[in-house]
């Protein structure tokens, strides 16, 4: 167990650093390339944990995959290049891995066991198991197929029009792959619209997809060919030096190259809102997805109503969101964000009992937060309960808190950001 002591910056965060790459569309490029015919080739791939846990399960599955930093090379031979894998596929603590793997897996003709953290076998996997069910394939597990370790016995499959509960990019994603393998057009409604990398990397790799509104359909039987995939910095990760910039008095940071896909950009939005100094350039189109260079610099900010469709929008920013607005003149709510309760830790709780440790003026409702601001912040010891993101969001607090912030268990933020403190150190004066 590490343990990461952050001090308070005293004057100011200044400069540029490359945001990493984007972890939804790196786990992607690598499961679409391994399902794909031909070589693949990834740039600008995220080294972080979770996905390296993909590529660790992709080789157990029989394909051929080479990673250098953010280099990857992926030797597919489509669908049937995928064989019964003689290990336990481990996908550490990353739900996306376990997700979309299982709707890949549902169509396979042989057996396999899914297995990961003592994080991931709190996590719910119903919302995927049970339509991949329905769809012909067999799948087992704790609570009738719910938690991890998994068992999947995957094979012919029929496709299905499903209706999902939450606004799930993991559930829509896994049910469109295996519809990928199924007979007919299997579609996928959610009740709002969740981050669509899936769609846009599927159309990329030559597969056709069809959205009307909220539904989101494919039709069996299509292929997808190898492609170069150039991957945008994270959004996610972005995020904690966007609200760095906001808080920290007299900075400025630009964070180059983040990927600002709109399904993706509901901090943008936030922060907007909040009367943050915000300047978006340099803005492009790479592989079907937009990003540009984002400068932040300090300023006043208020708070506002975070709730509805928003929230899918910036579901992982929510820590830093919470850190952003103890800052703001006034309150901020944050409401209709139940499924952070089923994220690495409940974000809820841990988001509020980790700042109230920091002085901060938060509290826990049903379904979000309120959080009073212009908070005076004190150091103290707090534990990232082996979340990435709320060990991050704590270390952001710690820039801005009147003595030190230690942060338990520092080591979890190695899952989707390993560059995270050398990036605080660059930008310091
Ligand atoms: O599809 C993805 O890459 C992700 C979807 C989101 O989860 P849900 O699908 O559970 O909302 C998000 O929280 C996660 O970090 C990554
Ligand atoms: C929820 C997250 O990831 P996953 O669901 O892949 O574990 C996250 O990165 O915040």
């Amino acid at each position: 167990m590490s343990t990461t002591i952050v001090k308070k910056v005293e004057s100011g965060l200044t400069g540029s650093i490359k945001i990493p790459g984007d972890k939804s569309i790196s786990h992607r490029a690598v499961m679409f390339g391994a399902i794909a015919n031909g070589t693949t080739t990834v740039e600008g791939f995220l080294p972080g944990e979770d996905c390296l846990s993909t590529i660790d399960c992709f080789r157990k599955l029989g394909v051929k995959i080479e990673q250098e930093e953010e280099k990857v090379t992926i030797e597919g031979k489509g669908w049937e290049g995928l064989t019964e894998p003689s290990e336990i596929l481990d996908v550490g603590n990353s739900g996306t891995t376990t997700r979309l793997m299982l709707g890949i897996l549902a169509t396979r003709p042989f057996h396999s066991v899914v297995i990961g953290d003592d994080s991931i076998a709190k996590r719910p996997m119903a919302r995927v198991t049970d339509p991949l069910r329905s769809m012909g394939s067999d799948i087992d597990g704790r609570d009738n197929g719910n938690y991890t370790p998994l068992s999947i016995r995957g094979g012919e499959t029929k496709a299905i029009a499903f209706e999902s509960k939450v606004a799930s990019a993991q559930v829509k994603s896994a049910i469109l792959l295996a519809g990928l393998q199924s007979e007919g057009v299997t579609s996928v409604t959610e009740p709002a619209l969740s981050r669509d990398h899936t769609e846009r990397m599927l159309e990329a790799y030559g597969v056709e997809v069809k959205r009307d509104g909220l539904t989101v359909s494919v039709e069996g039987g299509q292929t997808l060919t190898a492609q170069h995939i150039v991957v945008p910095g994270d959004i996610s990760s972005a995020a904690f030096f966007l609200v760095a910039g906001a808080i920290v008095p007299n900075s400025k940071i630009t964070l180059e190259a983040v990927g600002l896909n709109p399904t993706r950009s509901g901090i943008i939005d936030v922060l907007k809102q909040m009367g943050a100094d915000l300047v978006i350039h340099n803005e492009k189109m790479v592989g079907g997805e937009p990003l540009a260079d984002v400068t932040i610099s300090t300023s006043h900010l208020k708070g506002i109503e975070i709730s509805g469709d928003l929230i899918p929008r910036l579901i992982d920013e929510v820590p830093v969101i919470a850190v952003l607005a103890t800052q703001a003149e006034g309150q901020t709510v944050i409401r209709d964000a139940e499924e952070l309760k089923v994220k690495e830790t409940n974000r809820i709780d841990t988001v509020v009992s980790e700042l109230k440790k920091l002085g901060a003026n938060i509290k826990a409702t049903e379904d979000g937060m309120i959080i009073e601001g212009r908070a005076s912040l004190n150091g103290a010891s707090v534990s990232s309960h082996g979340d990435h993101r709320i060990g991050m969001a704590m270390a952001i607090a710690g820039l801005i808190t009147n003595g030190n912030v230690t942060v338990n268990r520092s080591d979890a933020i190695a899952v989707s950001y390993p560059s995270f403190f050398e990036h605080i150190e660059a930008l310091k004066k």
